[in-house]
């Protein structure tokens, strides 16, 4: 027998789907959204939840993140607010940590990482590898992280481990590291920057993702101008990450890969990374007026955002970058589910099970749920920092 669950009594439901509605009411049902209207025609069900005037939204979509690591990196980040720049290499610190922990310490840090975002909202969740850089340890993380994630990408294309030949290195990551990875991922990322993968390297990486039938993310533009964003486009990934230097050619480019109702590059910006590497923060703004789908996304990892606050993150949108409330909330949700491919029904989990999309609240739409302590999703940025999440639905299931 079906249970049903009636959330009424909503004061602001921001459902991606048109406007915002007022005085609301939503129906779940096997895990999905049944019903969406006004509290006023709901109807019975076998659970009631009052929300008591309160926001509910779409859970958090988090496109990008790398928790699959042991140790953390608090010289480095000392050091940077000292005014030390940030730089690729910082990377091999935790690729050496990692290395050094057992499973079991990897999974119990990441089942920490993933409980600390539910508690904020976020209901999916992709994470990478990256910090293992050899096969055996690429492979593992994978595992882990599929344990654990909605999506799990493959980065063994993070930099050069420290004391590899960088030909022979590509060698691997293209050849047997990804045969013996891509079981376990759905997608291949490459950071594509100057100290990590330059032009011709990355598009290897992305051409053996192509021949795995494997879609591909692209870490661009972060650390100075570069070719990553053009790449990107012309490998039709499904997001290129960070894009905080832009010329006027790489927005051209990403807007182009919207135009006629095709479906593009995400531009995924990384609001609490650009703040801890003390960088220009990504041209949000700039883009979302070029009309380029725009994802935000909290980039959790011990180096550059060791975060997982989505709801910081989109503060920073708002507060920092010129987004309305309206378009923040929704990169953080449904423009993360553009940029992980589920925002359509049929996105199969690591597992394999077949689930329904997220990002936004209609019926049909797998029931991913935020309720805010607040009235309206202005309080996030209006509040900023405050603890607004007062519980989270995840497929139906209260888990906050
Ligand atoms: N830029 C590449 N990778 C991560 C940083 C990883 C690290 O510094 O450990 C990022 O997205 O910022
Ligand atoms: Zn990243």
């Amino acid at each position: 027998m079906t249970h049903t669950l009636l959330i009424d009594n909503i004061g602001e439901l921001t459902t991606n789907v048109g406007e915002r509605l007022r005085d609301a009411a939503v129906v779940v049902a096997d895990g999905a959204i049944a019903w969406v209207g006004a509290s006023a025609d709901a109807p019975t069900a076998d659970e009631r939840f009052d929300a008591a005037g309160r926001a509910l939204l779409p859970g958090w979509v988090d496109s990008h993140s790398h928790l699959v690591f042991a140790g953390d990196r608090t010289a480095e980040f000392e050091a940077r607010m000292a005014g030390e720049a940030y730089a690729a290499g910082g990377i091999n610190v935790t690729v050496a940590a990692t290395r050094a922990a057992s499973d079991a310490e990897l999974e119990a840090n990441l089942t920490r990482l993933v409980a600390e975002a539910r508690r904020g909202g976020t209901t999916t969740l992709e994470t990478k590898t990256g910090y293992g850089l050899t096969t055996p340890d690429e492979v593992r993380a994978a595992q882990i992280a599929g344990r654990h994630a909605d999506a799990v990408t493959f980065l063994g294309a993070h930099v050069v481990p420290a004391g590899s030949d960088p030909d022979a290195y590509l060698d691997l990551v293209t050849g047997p590291m990804l045969d013996a990875v891509a079981p376990f991922v759905s997608a291949v990322d490459v950071f594509c920057e100057e100290g990590a993968f330059d032009r011709a390297a990355s598009a290897r990486v992305l051409d053996a993702a192509r021949r795995h039938g494997l879609a591909t993310r692209v870490h661009g533009n972060q650390l100075g101008h570069g070719p990553g964003v053009q790449l990107a486009v012309e490998y039709e990934a499904l997001s290129v990450d960070h894009v905080g230097f832009l010329s006027d050619a790489d927005i051209a480019a990403l807007a182009g890969s919207w135009a006629d109702g095709r479906r593009g590059t995400v531009a995924t910006v990384l609001p609490a990374c650009d703040l801890s590497t003390r960088m220009p923060l990504a041209p949000a703004r700039q883009l979302l007026d070029a009309g380029v789908t725009v994802a935000i996304a909290s980039n959790g990892n011990p180096g550059t955002s060791y975060t997982s606050s989505m709801a910081f993150c989109v503060a920073t949108a708002v507060l920092q970058m010129g987004l309305t409330i309206a378009e923040a909330v929704r990169a953080a949700t449904l423009g993360g589910a553009i940029a992980l491919g589920m925002h359509e029904d049929g996105w199969r989990d690591p597992s394999g099970a077949i689930q329904r999309r997220v990002g936004v609240i209609e019926p049909g739409a797998r029931a991913d749920l935020h309720l805010l302590d607040a009235p309206a999703a202005t309080h996030l940025a209006y509040r900023p920092g405050m603890p607004l999440t007062a519980a989270v639905w995840r497929a139906g299931t209260r888990v906050v």
